[in-house]
């Protein structure tokens, strides 16, 4: 990184040769235990957990234009568009300052894993899919007391639904690829934590510190000006695309 070859090579603000960011998407069904054991990993592996169901949930409260959209859109169980979703990723990756981060609940369909990879253009190292049954997700969901208003019965059946529907067919592609680590996240919490540490055990090397995002207030300032600079192309190429597109 850093040369200026390496600059020309990414002038398109391509990140895929920047070997420095680690990406691992984490994928389940609702309430299989995403968010509890990504705090665990940013803790131990020093990675930033960026929970795109809290980044929306958080763009809801700015009163921004697509706010009362994704409100509607989150209560139903549905899918948010791409590109809202892709341009709150990128802005949270520029703020946290870190280059190792765990992406919980995306990509959800193959529309949001095409959309990523054209504008992100970085290959997730691995895909981390915690599988559980729908029963105990159920319960587990039903118990959640969050205060969330897609944390009722007719919402949680339709999110299972999006899930096998769309989610598992993404996890199949990465299958596909080798690149899905699987793990048995009925047991309990501790449990699975242990099957996880494995799988994320070569990342313990450069662990420098825990940096678990806050979607509301966390900023920190630890990323490479030249890294930096590539997030914010690639920002303004996603903001191009939505340019191009009229709003939903
Ligand atoms: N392995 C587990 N066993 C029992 N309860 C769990 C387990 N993992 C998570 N939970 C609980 O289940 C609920 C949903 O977990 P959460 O991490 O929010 O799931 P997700 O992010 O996948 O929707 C939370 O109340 C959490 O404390
Ligand atoms: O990439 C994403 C992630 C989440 N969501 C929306 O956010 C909701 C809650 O997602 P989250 O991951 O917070 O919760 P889960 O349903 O996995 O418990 C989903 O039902 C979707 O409406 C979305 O549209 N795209």
């Amino acid at each position: 990184m850093g040369t200026k070859v390496d600059k020309d090579k990414n002038s398109d603000g391509s990140l895929l040769r920047d070997k420095k960011i680690t990406i691992v998407f984490v994928l389940g069904g609702p309430g299989c235990g995403k968010g509890t054991q990504c705090e665990k990993i940013a803790k131990h592996f020093g990675f930033t957990h960026l929970s795109v169901g809290d980044l929306l949930r958080a763009e809801t409260k700015t009163g921004s234009a697509y706010g009362a959209m994704i409100q509607t859109m989150m209560k139903e169980g549905e899918i948010v568009p791409s590109e809202v979703v892709v341009k709150l990723l990128q802005q949270a990756m520029l703020r946290s300052g870190n280059n190792k981060f765990l992406i919980d609940g995306f990509p959800r369909n193959e529309e949001n894993r095409l959309t990523y990879e054209s504008v992100m253009k970085i290959e997730p190292a691995f895909i981390l899919f915690l599988d559980c049954p729908q029963e105990e997700m159920e319960r587990r969901v039903l118990n959640r007391n969050q205060g969330r208003d897609d944390d009722n019965i007719e919402a949680v059946r339709k999110r299972f639904k999006v899930f096998s529907e769309s989610t598992l067919p993404v996890i199949e592609y990465y299958e596909r690829k080798g690149k899905v680590r699987k793990v048995d996240a009925a047991k309990p919490i501790d449990e699975v934590f242990n099957d996880v540490k494995a799988i994320f055990a070569p990342y313990k090397a450069n662990f420098v510190s825990s940096s678990n995002f806050n979607a509301e207030a966390g900023v920190e300032h630890r990323m490479c000006p030249a890294l930096s600079k590539r997030l914010a192309r690639c920002a303004r190429k996603t903001k191009a695309l939505f340019r191009k597109r009229a709003p939903v």
